[in-house]
């Protein structure tokens, strides 16, 4: 796993696009694993800049992001699909026909094996972007997901949604479910780049670098496994580990 500390969320972000806009440069045509909350924000920005400014093209480019909430229409200001067409799709060359997410209104096992396969069929995830939860979830895989799952219909812990309600009017309209790609599914992408920021992450950050082996007590230490794992994160969140930093 490498480790890159850098000073806020600001340089977080433009080290993560700088990342993904290399694999583009690489690779056209690469398929992108992307993943929504409040850390990516910045990053889809910088992405977005940077296609205003340089007209990186996404004409080729599929995306496949890591989760949905159950039961709640694409259309919903709340959903995920919507997240994404306002952070990022709208702004790109991005096909319509080219980005995907888990269907929140479709969470028969059928459907769940049919996003794996998608991916399979598109060549796999180049590179997965991840955020972390406090918890250590990555996707909305919670503590104690077996970390061989493909794609599957999650039970949000009370923790994860009190840290979503801040994106709904209230913690009751924070759904109790999601669909997720699995940790299984996670491992499968050729490169990972999870990003944080954040004093709220310093514990999460130092538990998972605290791993030699996976615990699915805490899902993000999966990642031990992976060959290709780059850490983005800032001082606050790197603030209670002991290492010489990069
Ligand atoms: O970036 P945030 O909002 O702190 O969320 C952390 C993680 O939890 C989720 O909200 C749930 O998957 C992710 O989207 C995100 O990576």
């Amino acid at each position: 796993m490498k480790i890159i500390s850098v000073s806020d969320k600001n340089e977080m972000s433009k080290k993560a696009a700088q990342i993904i806009l290399e694999l583009i440069k690489e690779k056209p045509n690469a398929v992108l694993g992307l993943a929504t909350g409040g850390t990516p924000e910045g990053t889809y920005k910088e992405l977005v800049a940077d296609h205003q400014k340089n007209e990186t093209s996404y004409c080729q480019i599929h995306t496949v992001n890591l989760d949905e909430y159950v039961g709640i229409n694409p259309e919903d200001p709340n959903s995920y699909h919507s997240y994404m067409e306002s952070h990022f799709f709208k702004y790109i060359d991005l096909p319509k026909d080219q980005r995907f997410l888990p269907d929140g209104k479709n969470t028969s096992v059928e459907a769940c094996v049919h996003y794996d396969n998608l991916i399979e069929s598109l060549g796999g995830v180049d590179l997965q972007l991840l955020g972390i939860g406090r918890n250590g979830h990555i996707g909305f895989n919670e503590p104690g997901t077996p970390l061989t799952m493909g794609t599957h219909v999650v039970q949000l812990t009370e923790s994860t949604r009190k840290a979503n309600a801040r994106f709904f009017g209230s913690l009751s309209e924070v759904p109790e479910q999601a669909i997720t790609m699995g940790i299984g599914t996670i491992l499968k992408s050729k490169k990972i780049v999870l990003i944080a920021s954040g004093e709220e992450k310093a514990e999460a950050m130092n538990r998972m670098l605290h791993f030699s082996v996976p615990d699915d007590c805490f899902p993000a230490s999966a990642l031990v496994q992976h060959p290709d794992v780059t850490v983005i994160a800032d001082e606050a969140a790197l603030s209670l580990i002991k290492f010489s930093k990069e």
